[in-house]
């Protein structure tokens, strides 16, 4: 068990400072509120596990802060460090820096490489992804098609965005391009407080995966851990930031969801005994930090602020959540993967086969070709995932559509059924004519009153209240109410009633164009007429929204059909890509006995080379012998010549 590592870090002042104001002080890590004359404010003093003045750097933020935490995360420990503070107060300055001081992400990333790079007994694979929080949806900041993605959790996996692209990386400038193209995708937007403020949390997030180099066993464990790096929206008052419309929606999901992460952190904050429910599942932003917050995580909060006197009330707030959060205790642990959760497992063999062909042969390029055949792989299996997951989605909806049509199929045939034993009593009875329709019903009725038709009473009414048509139809300025109200009405009673709103009168055009008259209360038939005529009406609404339900069912199919066909499609470029792979591979091992041949072809030249130096030098021996021999021969005769003349001329 260890404690989450807070720290509190001031932006530079941006107003000059004014005198008699209350100001911020800064001693052993410890911050106080002072008065004007200095002395300091009782109650207003906290302490954290480091406290970075204002002119601290990023790289000291990082040395001193995050480094453990990204080293951790290579050898295994799930890691997260996130930046939480008043809007305008620095956290994206501290996340991402500038050219000059580099935030910590850009630095987290070249550390994972220059580490890795360094570790030569085992073998890494990093995958990166980028994903902000906009009023409460999340999207993928590398992809821009992928929005509204779903949060997931499953037992191999944890809490996890479905569908999110994921790019396989071997460098740090691949990722910082990465950043780049996802920093233009994320939603920022000015404000009275900031001109450029982040209106979601982003949530970058590096996977690394290791296994030992020379393991050969397909059992061994390989090291998976999630790393996230936060950027939060800032929290805002929306009369400070001035906002309206969009502005102020998106601030009003940003202190909601802000609000439930202080709730999470409470309630963590609070003695273990007395614990209550965590409420995680509040907001996606509580619910993909989860491990980071009281579970299986290194984590590190930076708490920025501000530290102008207009900022006071902010500021204390930041400092009572930073507070909360240091009393928080988290369990991290190696997390090792035996099953084929891990990516490296699942593509180990085929690239380790790969590169051990490849060595030596242009590395560079052939590790390029490498990497792209492993970010194929890799998403063609997240799209394949992404299909099972849609064709789930179909398959369920399908079910629950089938479900209810069975449902009103069950309910149609049990009033067909109330309704054939209706019509057989009344055809005991001899008060019933066979009729097959609403419509059959109505004439009936209409016929068999002669020119009235017979109103089913549901409360008892007033006498016959009766409502007559004329031919005219005006629209009136006042409805003063009638003196002679009577239980007769005409259109223009009804006008006036109404305030000439026509379409009271519209909807009683629905009925025939008659003179009605109110049933009495003791005719015995109302009572069968009114269940008979509400179950013929009941079926036909449901008759219609069977068949409406039919057409979506329709529709459906339809859609499941293309899913299956763009899943299998996606199979075949999958096995498509495979056969690529295994083609390479076989080129690769042609190459290999290609270069074979010539190794022994050059070894042939050599040894040929050899020998004839031997001859020529043997050659030389041999020549140098005889020119010697020549030499002296020469030398011989030429003294014989001597001898010989110089005893004539004696
Ligand atoms: N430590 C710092 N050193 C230099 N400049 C800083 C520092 N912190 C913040 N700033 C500057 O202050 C301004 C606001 O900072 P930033 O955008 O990082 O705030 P924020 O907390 O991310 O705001 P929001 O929540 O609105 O997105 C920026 O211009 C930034 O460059």
């Amino acid at each position: 068990m260890e404690k989450i590592s807070v720290a509190v870090r001031f932006r530079p002042s941006i107003a000059e400072e004014a005198a008699g104001e209350r100001q911020w002080r800064i001693e052993d890590n410890r911050i106080s509120l002072h008065r004007p004359l200095g002395t300091p404010i009782s109650g207003i003093s906290f302490a954290f596990d480091h406290v970075f003045e204002q002119s601290s750097t990023n790289a000291s933020v990082y040395d001193i802060l995050i480094k453990s935490i990204i080293h951790a995360a290579i050898n295994g420990f799930n890691g997260t460090a996130f930046a939480y503070g008043q809007t305008s107060s620095g956290k994206t300055f501290t996340m991402n820096g500038s050219q000059l001081d580099p935030g910590i992400i850009p630095q987290a990333v070249r550390d994972i490489f220059d580490t890795t790079h360094m570790i030569t007994d085992r073998e890494f694979l990093v995958r990166v992804s980028y994903m902000e929080i906009y009023n409460e949806e999340i999207n993928d900041l590398l992809s821009l098609g992928n929005q509204r993605l779903p949060v997931h959790e499953s037992l191999e996996r944890g809490v996890y965005v479905a569908g999110l692209r994921e790019e396989i990386v071997n460098s740090a400038d691949q990722v910082l391009e990465l950043i780049k193209l996802g920093e233009a995708n994320r939603h920022v937007g000015e404000t009275n407080m900031n001109v450029r403020s982040s209106r979601s949390h982003t949530i970058f997030r590096m996977v690394i995966e290791s296994s030992a180099k020379d393991s050969t066993s397909s059992v061994d464990a390989i090291r998976v851990s999630v790393l996230n790096l936060v950027d939060l929206a800032g929290s805002e008052r929306i009369a400070k930031t001035g906002a309206g419309g969009v502005r102020l929606k998106e601030g009003k999901h940003i202190n909601k969801s802000l609000m439930i992460l202080g709730n999470v952190i409470n309630k963590l904050s609070e003695n273990g005994k007395h614990r209550a429910h965590i409420p995680y599942r509040d907001s996606k932003l509580t619910r993909i930090l989860q491990p980071a917050l009281g579970g299986n995580a290194k984590t590190s909060i930076i708490c920025t602020v501000a530290p102008e006197e207009v900022h006071i009330e902010e500021t204390k707030g930041t400092l009572q959540f930073a507070s909360r959060a240091k009393r928080i205790t988290n369990c991290a642990q190696v997390n090792e993967v035996l099953t084929d959760a891990a990516l490296l497992k699942r593509q180990k063999q085929e690239i380790e086969e790969l590169r051990r062909k490849l060595q030596g042969q242009h590395s560079e390029v052939l590790e390029q070709v490498i990497l792209k055949q492993r970010n194929d792989m890799h998403k063609s299996e997240l799209e394949r995932e992404k299909l099972a997951m849609e064709l789930q989605e179909e398959r369920k909806s399908r079910q629950a559509l089938e479900h209810h049509m069975g449902e009103q199929q069950r309910r149609i045939d049990y009033l067909n059924e109330l309704l054939a034993s209706n019509d057989a009593r009344k055809l005991v009875q001899g008060t019933i004519h066979t009729h097959s329709s609403y419509e059959e019903m109505s004439s009936r009725n209409c016929m068999s009153q002669g020119n009235t038709f017979t109103t089913p009473i549901f409360k008892a009414m007033p006498d016959q209240f009766v409502v007559k048509r004329s031919n005219h139809s005006k629209a009136f300025d006042s409805s003063p109410l009638p003196e002679n109200f009577t239980n007769t009405a005409n259109e223009d009673l009804w006008l006036q009633l109404n305030k000439g709103f026509r379409t009271d009168l519209d909807a009683l055009q629905m009925t025939p164009n008659v003179r009605y008259r109110a049933a009495q209360s003791n005719d015995t038939s109302i009572g069968t007429d009114l269940e008979e005529w509400n179950t013929k009406e009941r079926c036909l609404n449901l008759a219609s929204e069977c068949k409406l339900h039919a057409l979506q069912v329709d529709a459906l199919k339809e859609q499941y059909d293309m899913l299956e066909r763009k899943y299998s499609q996606l199979r075949e470029e999958n096995s498509s890509l495979v056969q690529t792979l295994s083609n390479s591979n076989h080129d690769v091992v042609v190459l290999k006995a290609q270069k074979d041949e010539l190794q022994k072809d050059l070894n042939y030249e050599r040894e040929k080379m050899r020998d004839l130096k031997e001859e020529i030098r043997l050659f030389g021996l041999v020549f140098a012998e005889r020119e010697c021999l020549l030499n002296s021969l020469y030398s011989k005769s030429k003294t014989m010549i001597e001898n010989f003349s110089s005893s004539q001329i004696i």
